[in-house]
């Protein structure tokens, strides 16, 4: 189970300011074993911050992140991972000179059969073949790199896999087999749990909890089937940006062209 408790994450509003910017304002959640739980909300809403602090990518400046009854507020990610928590990042990183046979192994913390590479590769719709001895640098599309590290985190099977918008850029086909796995993963029901950050309604609808995420809080949580309906009209709640001069910008200061 993980239970966050009063977060908050503050940034400077710009270099050197000593005034902060609130991106997660007070925000407490509990995710409950077994159940797969979808994070959306408007863009900038504090998704992707959300999982960075629970992976420890970032530092909270305040409040408790509890997993499994280990306060892991402190805890580098390593530490976290080894606890049992993935994390696929909404755009992951490239391993020049890496093989991604070698990256599942690594994920997997062991040396895998050819079977199971081929098994984690094909859940996200890739072919072993074609991929198991390329490398993870910038000759693998943006899709694929993606793919692969959803593969990875398949590879690691952790009990609280956090995936950050697992359909950004991958093809309608892929998609498809990708949805398949994260229901297969929760029909198993073996203590596991997933966290989705998703704008996908295909996605949405898989879930168990849906947490409505906006401006760093939790504006609203509950079962998918009471939450899908009123979500149509929580996005269409948004305010609409009034234009107000910042004091220090003066347009002509801004290049316009290239
Ligand atoms: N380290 C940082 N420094 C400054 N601003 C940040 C930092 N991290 C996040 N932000 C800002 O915080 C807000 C929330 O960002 P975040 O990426 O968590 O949003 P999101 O809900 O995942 O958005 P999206 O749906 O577009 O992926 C954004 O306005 C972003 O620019």
């Amino acid at each position: 189970m993980l239970e966050i408790k009063d977060l908050v994450f503050e940034v400077p509003v710009s270099e050197g300011s000593s005034e902060k910017r609130r991106i997660i304002d007070n925000l407490s959640l509990t995710i409950d074993d077994d159940k797969f739980t979808v994070i959306t909300g408007p863009n900038g809403g504090g998704k992707s911050t959300l999982a960075k602090l629970i992976m420890g990518v970032e530092v909270p400046t305040s409040g408790s992140i509890v997993f499994d009854g280990t306060d892991i507020t402190e805890l580098p990610i390593d530490e976290r991972a080894k606890l049992g928590i993935g994390y696929g990042f909404q755009q992951p990183a490239r391993f020049k000179g890496m093989k991604v046979k070698k990256l599942l192994d690594i994920a997997a913390g062991k040396k895998l059969p050819m079977l199971s590479c081929n098994e984690y590769l094909s859940k996200v719709g890739l072919c072993s073949a074609n991929y198991l001895t390329r490398e993870v640098d910038k000759n693998l599309s943006g899709g694929e790199v993606k793919r692969i590290e959803i593969a990875t985190i398949l590879a690691r099977d952790p009990k609280l896999a956090i995936y950050d918008e697992p359909e950004a850029g991958i093809d309608l086909w892929s998609f498809d087999r990708l949805t398949e796995t994260f229901r297969d993963i929760h029909e198993a029901r073996d203590g596991r749990s997933i966290v989705i950050i998703s704008h996908q309604e295909r996605i949405i609808q898989l879930a168990d909890d849906i947490v409505w995420l906006k401006d760093g809080q939790v504006e609203a949580q509950g079962p998918a089937a009471e939450l899908i309906p009123k979500l149509g009209l929580m996005a269409k709640s948004n305010p609409v940006c009034s234009f107000t001069q910042p004091p220090e910008l003066h347009l002509t200061e801004i290049p316009t062209t290239c």
